[in-house]
């Protein structure tokens, strides 16, 4: 203990945690600031990858198919990602945590009942569970955080209304790089055993900066531009339903907290994660790293699948009207599958079940909205669309993704833009791939530079083999 304190106090004084909001309290109970815990485990957790590498480094992972080359990688063991496992029947586990499991370990807020986000990124970064009283820690720093520079405001601002949310989005988090706190002290020359502290504070200030940016472009695409400041008593998930204009709808800023928990990390091998994580390999700073996750999350089979899924359910209304039988329904669906489309929101690379983020979002609907129509829409097609897309024979996994529920749940408290639904999900999905890159650099990570090959090149390679 005496030893872990001691430990803290040097930490505490170098330079790197300088502008962490530590506040230092009189009594020996303080307990431990994020940045605090994981200058405790780093060290160790250097030891467990050198242990691990010395142990089973040269030892073979499976055969790798020229399938899988082809084939988008579909398999392939080649990624480290601390933050998450995705099992394909159970689904993802955030530090072997399940989903049901998070909601009731991670700290909620008063009179709330969906946990709270901070308590996620605490979990991600550190393998623990917070205290209720370091997770609102992090909502006081995160809202210290918060405001945007002025040129980012006008970037977002000189956007045209028919640009994507996405694109603006992305432009905005990557010129947040100008004042990278990693970008400064890599042209300063510091030593690559610093470089996660630089990052986690690019990190904080990521995360900290997408509700306002996030709000702002809400507010102009959708609304009247004005947009009200972030409250520094309140947790990250209200001052964001705040600043889209939901602040006062209670149930809006659960269902908030509840979206941006589960939507944060899901392994390492999505496009989005997987890409940030490539991108930061290259020492790009977590704003360039993660905008280029975003321009990932933005394509219509990743995350803008949750805004296609309520195009497609509105198309379907408009075609076969609002309480369609279910044999209208089928035919619009197999209508979907024979002209080339695939179904948004089902199926998926990894997972073969029903991902349990959308009976996480299916529970909060039957708690809080059980009869809405749009909601009962989404629980017809659930009857209907496996056994058509098993019937039609192509995709592995016939069940709802996560995307297949989200967009009903917001369309339900009035944000019905669908086009901005995947810029949450980006709000959201920054948490993972931050707390990755704090780790890959911690890890001294090296550059990724897989091996690729023409078809050339693999004919000659099996030419004469059997
Ligand atoms: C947050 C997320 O990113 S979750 C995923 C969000 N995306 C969607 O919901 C879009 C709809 N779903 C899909 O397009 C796919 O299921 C993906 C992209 C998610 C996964 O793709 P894959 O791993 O290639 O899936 P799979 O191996 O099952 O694909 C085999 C075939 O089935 C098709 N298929 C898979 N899912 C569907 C679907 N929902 N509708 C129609 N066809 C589908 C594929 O397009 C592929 O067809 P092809 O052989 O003509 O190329
Ligand atoms: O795991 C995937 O490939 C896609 C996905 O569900 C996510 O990134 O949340």
């Amino acid at each position: 203990m005496v030893a872990a304190l001691r430990n803290v106090f040097n930490v505490s004084r170098s330079p790197l945690l300088a502008r962490t909001s530590i506040r230092f309290s009189s009594t020996a109970s303080r307990q431990l600031t994020l940045k605090e815990r994981l200058a405790e485990l780093i060290p160790t957790e250097i030891e467990k990858v050198k242990a691990i590498r010395a142990e089973h480094g040269k030892k073979a992972f499976g055969p790798v198919t020229v399938d899988q080359l082809y084939g988008g990688m579909r398999g392939l063991p080649a990624l480290i990602w601390d933050g998450s496992v995705l099992d394909p029947d159970e689904g993802i586990r955030f530090r072997g945590k399940s989903i049901d499991e998070c909601k009731s370990l991670l700290p909620a807020a008063p009179g709330g009942s969906e946990p709270l986000p901070e308590g996620i990124f605490w979990l991600l970064l550190t393998g623990e569970i917070p205290s209720a009283e370091q997770v609102a820690e992090l909502s006081r720093d995160w809202a210290a955080r918060a405001e945007i520079p002025d040129f980012v405001k006008e970037i977002i601002d000189r956007c045209p209304p028919t640009l994507h949310p996405m694109s603006q989005f992305s432009m905005a988090v990557t010129a947040l790089n100008h004042d990278s706190a990693f970008a400064k002290a890599y042209q300063d020359g510091v030593s690559k055993k610093d470089y996660w502290g630089y990052t986690f504070e690019d990190s904080m200030d990521l995360i900290a900066k997408l509700p306002n940016i996030a709000g702002r472009i809400y507010r102009n695409v959708f609304g009247d531009g004005k947009l009200p400041a972030i409250d520094s008593n309140k947790d990250y998930s209200a001052n964001l339903a705040t600043l889209l204009g939901f602040g006062d709808n209670q149930a809006f800023v659960e269902l908030l907290r509840l979206y941006i928990t589960i939507h944060t990390d899901h392994e390492g091998g999505n496009v989005s994660a997987h890409t940030g994580k490539l991108v930061g390999s290259a020492l790009s700073d977590p704003f360039l790293a993660f905008g280029a996750s975003l321009n990932g999350l933005a394509g219509p089979l990743h995350g803008l699948a949750n805004q296609e899924v309520l195009l497609w359910l509105r198309k379907m209304q408009s075609q076969i009207g609002e309480n369609a039988t279910d044999d209208a329904v089928k035919s619009y669906v197999w209508s979907t599958l024979k002209g080339g489309q695939v179904v948004p929101g089902y199926g998926h690379a990894v997972l073969r079940k029903t991902d349990p983020r959308y009976t996480a979002q299916r529970e909060f609907a039957l708690k809080n909205l059980p009869d809405d129509p749009l909601f009962k829409l989404v629980g017809q097609i659930y009857e209907i669309v496996p056994s058509i897309l098993l019937e039609a024979g192509k995709a592995k996994n016939p069940w709802p993704n996560v995307d297949a529920h989200s967009g009903v749940l917001l369309t339900h408290y009035g944000l019905d833009q669908m086009q901005f639904y995947t810029v949450l999900f980006g709000v959201s999905r920054a948490f993972g791939v931050a707390a990755q890159l704090i780790w890959d650099r911690a890890l001294g990570a090296p550059l990724e530079r897989p091996k690729s090959y023409s078809s050339e090149a693999i004919q000659k390679i099996f030419k004469d083999k059997p």
